[in-house]
């Protein structure tokens, strides 16, 4: 299109890509990480865990389908993740100007404009992603009208109390009452659980829970370094003492693996794909899963009572762990999903029939 205005992406390299504005045009940095799904953009999009970062989609040809209605059910959005767009910038190579879809309300460049999210189209891809891929984790910037920003390092900054919620809430009236602790929880958690006969009870990521009345206790995934989040930490370790159920996905894996003894450190690229083949530990059984992380956990620091419960195929890379004694397991990839393939959402019914198991 010949009207879009010129707009640059800037690594910290000093590599320039040159490109087109689709979305706000304006400037804004953070880190850079790259997705391989081929569908899936409102999800991502809005996936708290975003925080802070600029995303490159491999995808070729993005924006096709439009983005969904805002209709809700049960208090929260129907078809996004959160309440907004968490990702700093989108980086993409051809931007499908005219959209089509049954559920589509407008296009991907008006709602990037809506929440004043930058997006670039015209960038070989490929190229940078190859970049990115050899040289590790990398920050940039996309720069609109010359207007220069500092490089921003997402890392050292406390993303998970930006996302959280602020207040305790309360979804759905089920029998079983569990705890979700929001360090940046995607909303498709939340529907998970509520078409399981539950109360979820919503808690900011610092929230001592365990003054709560619960059967079980879900921790989410979210954005940042989990090295920085002690009081979701401290907390988590107060109920490793107790026996009630708990489940944690993705960052929750991270926590739930620090408050056990565990540490992390950044992989050289993440895992960011709807495809991750994990492989469940002791079986020859494998599962299709989606997946958004940039930390992973080093199980070899865990206490004796944890052990692995799954790998990823692809660079052996710690997909779960869980405890030996106690209903305690966690995942790095995403059983919920969305988008992605909903091959493990069975985990959630494993977490509700140990909650039902001791509710009995
Ligand atoms: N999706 C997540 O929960 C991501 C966890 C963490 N922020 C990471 O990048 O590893």
């Amino acid at each position: 299109m010949s009207e879009a205005k010129e707009i640059k992406l800037i690594l910290e390299d000093g590599s320039v890509f040159a490109g087109k504005s689709f979305g706000y045009h304006g400037s804004v940095s953070g880190e850079m990480v790259f997705n391989t799904a081929m569908t899936g953009y409102p999800e991502s999009l809005t996936d708290p865990s975003y925080k802070g970062q600029i995303l490159v989609s491999t995808y070729p040809l993005i924006g096709n389908y439009g983005v969904p209605s805002k209709e809700t059910e049960n208090g929260i959005p129907k078809f996004y993740e959160s309440d907004e767009i968490h990702i700093a910038g989108l980086v993409i190579s051809e931007y499908s100007f005219g959209y089509s879809h049954w559920n589509a309300q407008k296009s991907l460049g008006d709602w990037l404009k809506e929440y004043k999210v930058p997006g670039i189209f015209g960038i070989d891809t490929r190229s940078l992603t190859q970049l990115l891929r050899e040289n590790g984790p990398m920050l940039g910037k996309v720069v609109a009208d010359d207007v220069d920003v500092e490089f921003y390092n997402p890392d050292i900054h406390n993303l998970a109390a930006m996302v959280s919620t602020k207040e305790k809430l309360v979804y759905g009236n089920g029998k079983y009452r569990v705890v979700l602790l929001d360090t940046g929880a995607k909303y498709n958690i939340l529907r998970c659980l509520l078409k399981r006969d539950t109360t979820v009870i919503r808690v900011p990521w610092d929230y001592d829970f365990t003054q709560e009345e619960y059967d079980g206790i879900v921790l989410s995934n979210g954005p940042g370094n989990p090295a920085l989040y002690e009081a979701s930490v401290n907390n988590i370790r107060k109920a490793l003492q107790g026996d009630k159920p708990i489940f944690g996905i993705c960052l929750g894996n991270q926590l739930m693996g620090i408050a056990a003894g565990g540490s992390t450190h950044k992989l050289k690229y993440g895992h960011r794909a709807h495809n991750h083949p994990v492989k469940l530990v002791g079986t020859d059984k494998c599962y299709i899963t989606s997946q958004n992380h940039g930390f992973v956990l080093d199980t070899d620091s865990l206490d004796s009572d944890w052990e692995p419960y799954f790998i990823n195929l692809n660079d052996n890379t710690n997909e779960g762990i869980r405890n030996k004694k106690k209903p305690f397991f966690s995942t790095q990839f995403h059983p919920e999903a969305s988008g992605g393939p909903t091959d493990t959402e069975f985990l959630f019914d494993n977490f509700m029939d140990l909650v039902k198991e001791r509710k009995k």
